[in-house]
């Protein structure tokens, strides 16, 4: 793949350090002049180099980036950081640039970018979310309430990167060290009191969270997927518990309703507070919930010493209410009273909240409803289908594909999970990538049939067809999941994004249909 784009949230004003402290700091072995030259900013992808930066290259899959310390160079690079081999490629394709070699360049771009934004001066507090689902929802939650609250914030998402009216789009779920700092740095110039910070288990692999302090991390669920990095369920869990550590966040705020969650809750080693849907299991905060309709649910939440809360979150299934509690939860570990959070959602009349693409109904008052959902794991899939079945009384028709080139062996379940849940799937191609579309359509449809033999199965390759195709088997008082695409705008084959936002194209399917204006 290729780098992180140059859109990402960088501070305005940055203040220079000298390179020979940076050196000495770190003990990084000098080959050229450091004699005079500063750095104002640091990144790890060529082309999102500003003049000042230090340039840091790493060996990657595909290629070692210090191959690009030509054009980090014409780019304005005053240095690159790099490991040994790097420095060799660094020296044939920019002679003349200082290196600063380490053993780890990965592992030391985040106390680096540290040192160099000076995000040790940070004064917003820190929220981490992990979990194989409800991240994104979780920061988007709690960067509502915060709003709701009068206190700037900020989020990075699978979606986007923002600080209060600030964004850019994301390319990454967890950004690379050096563009969280970057952001940190940008967000102390703005001012924001707290960011909420969507973690996986790939950034926790990948050193993209380190020199950071998370003041309250939480934890959702954890279920099938990422087996193309994880070679288990252990191995998944065990990547995930590292953001318990005390060298990354200061508290815990753990949902128990899975076994994970538990074991989590048992094992971790700071201050940890427990938070259940379920009322079988025993924990520190309970969530009740109440009405779930097509366009909220409502829920209570009950904790140590009497607290308690009543509101709506204005977003669909049981699941949502278990991520606003999440939210509710880790802000009262923060430090802000539960009263006060209670003030200002019953001034509302809820939470607000909008998360893009994540179970976002974009059908209007006329004919079926149509969620557009990012789900692509099996949990995510029997969840939102559980959600929507409480309330739709006609057909259910669920459309969905599963991602090429990654973990290959959700697909059944995938495909059995759609066929229990729904009454017609329609089965269609979701970033194939190299992968042939045909074979990732076949397993999803194995899966399903399998699992229901009777089950109406539709077999539409292209996305567009296929919504069509599954709108003109709905209507009145049916309803339409279609997972996957959640937020995104592209359809990637062969490495190429075709663009494809499947909330505008349904949109204009329901338009044609005369279902909406
Ligand atoms: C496995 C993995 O995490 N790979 C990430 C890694 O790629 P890589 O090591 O293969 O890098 P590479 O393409 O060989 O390039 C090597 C270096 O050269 C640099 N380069 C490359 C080309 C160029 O023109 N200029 C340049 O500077 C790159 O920035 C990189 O530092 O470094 C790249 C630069 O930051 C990332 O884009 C890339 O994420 C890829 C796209 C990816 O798919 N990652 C997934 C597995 C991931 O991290 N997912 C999680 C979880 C998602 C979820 O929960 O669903 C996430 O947090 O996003
Ligand atoms: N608490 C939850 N438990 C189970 N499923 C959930 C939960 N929250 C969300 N989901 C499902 O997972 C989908 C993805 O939600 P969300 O984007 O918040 O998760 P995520 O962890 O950020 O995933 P990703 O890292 O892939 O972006 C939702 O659309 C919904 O189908």
């Amino acid at each position: 793949m290729t780098g992180t784009p140059a859109t990402a949230l960088r501070p305005q004003h940055p203040s220079a350090r000298a390179l020979r402290g940076l050196a000495d700091e770190f003990g990084l072995d000098v080959r050229g002049d450091l004699e005079h030259l500063e750095v104002t900013g640091v990144t790890l992808s060529s082309k999102a180099v500003r003049p000042g930066d230090l340039y840091v290259g790493l060996p990657g899959r595909n290629v070692h980036g210090a191959s690009f310390a030509g054009d980090a160079t014409e780019r304005g690079a005053v240095a690159i950081l790099t490991d040994a081999s790097g420095a060799a490629l660094a020296a044939e394709t920019a002679p003349g640039l200082p290196v600063l070699v380490t053993d780890d360049a990965r592992a030391a771009l985040g106390p680096v970018a540290r040192w160099i934004f000076r995000t040790d001066d940070n004064a917003a507090t820190l929220f981490a979310v992990t979990g194989t689902n409800g991240k994104t929802s979780v920061v988007y939650l709690l960067y509502g309430i915060l709003d709701q609250l009068g206190l700037t914030a900020g989020l990075t998402s699978t979606a986007e990167r923002r600080i209060g009216d600030e964004a850019v789009t994301s390319s990454l779920t967890t950004p690379e060290a050096s563009e969280l700092h970057a952001l940190l740095a940008r967000a102390r110039e703005l001012e924001a009191r707290a960011i909420g910070i969507e973690v996986s288990a790939q950034a926790l692999s990948r050193h993209r969270v380190d020199g950071v302090v998370f003041d309250v991390a939480g934890f959702t669920n954890l279920t099938h997927d990422h087996f193309d990095d994880y070679a288990s369920f252990e191995e998944y869990y065990l990547a995930k518990r590292e953001l318990f550590e005390p060298e990354r966040s200061k508290r815990a705020v753990v949902t128990v309703d899975s076994e994970w969650g538990k074991r989590l809750a048992s094992e971790v080693r700071i201050p940890v507070t427990t938070l259940t849907t379920d009322p079988e299991v025993a924990a520190d905060w309970r969530v009740t919930v109440g009405a779930e309709t097509a366009t909220h649910t409502d829920f209570v939440l009950e904790g140590p010493g009497g607290q308690r809360l009543e509101t709506r979150v204005p977003l669909l299934g049981w699941y949502m209410a278990a991520n606003a509690a999440l939210a509710i939860v880790m802000l009262v570990e923060s430090g802000i009273d539960l009263d006060r959070i209670a003030h200002a959602l019953r001034r509302d009349g809820g939470i607000r909240a909008y998360i893009p693409g994540r179970a976002e109904r974009v059908s209007g008052e006329r004919g079926p409803l149509v969620y557009i959902d990012y789900g692509h794991s099996p949990d995510a899939f029997l969840q939102t289908l559980g959600a929507i079945r409480r309330f739709v009384e006609g057909k259910l028709i669920m459309l969905f594909g599963a991602d090429g080139d990654r973990d290959t062996t959700k697909r059944a379940e995938m495909g059995a999970i759609a066929a229990r849940g729904a009454d017609v799937v329609v089965i269609t191609d979701f970033h194939p990538r190299t992968e042939d579309p045909a074979a990732i359509r076949a397993a999803l449809i194995a899966g399903a049939r399998e699992a229901v033999p009777g089950r109406e199965i539709h077999e539409v390759a292209d996305p567009r067809a296929a919504f069509r195709a599954a709108l003109a088997l709905a209507g009145e008082g049916d309803a339409i999941l279609y997972a996957g695409p959640g937020h995104e705008d592209y359809h990637e084959v062969n490495g190429v994004k075709i663009p494809y936002s499947a909330r505008d194209d349904a949109r204009q399917a329901l338009r044609e249909a005369g279902w909406a204006e």
